[in-house]
């Protein structure tokens, strides 16, 4: 038997999600579930909702209405402080722009989220992690003496090294030229895998939207098509 609908095989549950902001419905009813350990492309035209459904499903933003499940935990009754309790470990981010900490190097970034996470040796999961993206002669630069890849590479470091069970990319490779872009999306799924992390990404880019297991499309604040790839 398939165990898709056993709940424990679930990692991303959204049943009628709606937003509305300043009266204006942005997400107009949104069903759909990821399995654990799935890699998801979400595509669709600007504007669309993706920015939104990620923001809902990664716990930034409260949904105006619907349910939202995501790895064993119940959004509804949650504010923002039991929110951000709910990331904190469970969920990693990657943002187009890198979101780096100016003030803290390469290794602080990383290790700092580690330690409001409560895990041990948060500096020397970080050196490891930094290492294992190609970093590890960049320890203690800042973002602004790194390159824009290099940057992404501590953003996808920071993101993954406490163990998340969902990584959530926006258009990860967004300021990044052709070739680099590349070896951060190569970077991205081989810590996916090395984590048995569920992956969901924002893209335009219909070839990586191909090497997910799953594509979403969306227009209008709806789901149009969640086929298989
Ligand atoms: N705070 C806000 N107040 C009002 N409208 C908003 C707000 N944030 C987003 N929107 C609107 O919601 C819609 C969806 O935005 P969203 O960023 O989710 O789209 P997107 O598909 O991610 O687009 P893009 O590919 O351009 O990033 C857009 O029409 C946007 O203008």
């Amino acid at each position: 038997m398939h165990g898709s609908s056993d709940p424990t095989h679930i990692a991303i549950q959204a049943r009628n999600v709606t937003l509305s902001l300043g009266g204006t419905g942005i997400l107009k009813g949104i069903d759909l579930s990821i399995l654990r350990g799935e890699s998801v492309a979400i595509l669709g035209r600007s504007g669309s909702g993706k920015s939104s459904l990620m923001a809902i499903l990664s716990g930034l933003e409260r949904a105006t209405g619907g349910e939202v499940r995501v790895a064993g935990v119940d959004y509804g009754p949650l504010d923002e402080d039991g929110l951000a309790r709910a990331r904190r470990g469970r969920i990693g981010i990657v943002l187009q722009s890198f979101h780096l900490l100016p003030t803290m190097t390469a290794i602080e970034n990383v290790a700092v989220p580690l330690e409001l996470a409560g895990k041990g040796d948060a500096f020397d999961r970080a050196a490891a992690e930094l290492e294992a993206v190609g970093l590890g002669h960049r320890l203690h630069h800042y973002p602004a003496q790194l390159s824009g890849g290099e940057q992404q590479r501590v953003a996808i470091a920071r993101a993954v090294a406490p163990g998340p069970e969902i990584l959530f990319a926006d258009e990860p490779t967004g300021n990044l030229d052709g070739g680099t872009s590349g070896a951060i999306i190569d970077l991205l799924f081989a810590r996916q895998a090395a984590n048995g992390a569920t992956l969901v990404i924002i893209t335009h880019d219909p070839t990586l939207a191909e090497r997910c297991d799953r594509i979403v499309e969306m227009r209008d604040g709806l789901i149009l098509t969640q086929g298989r790839s």
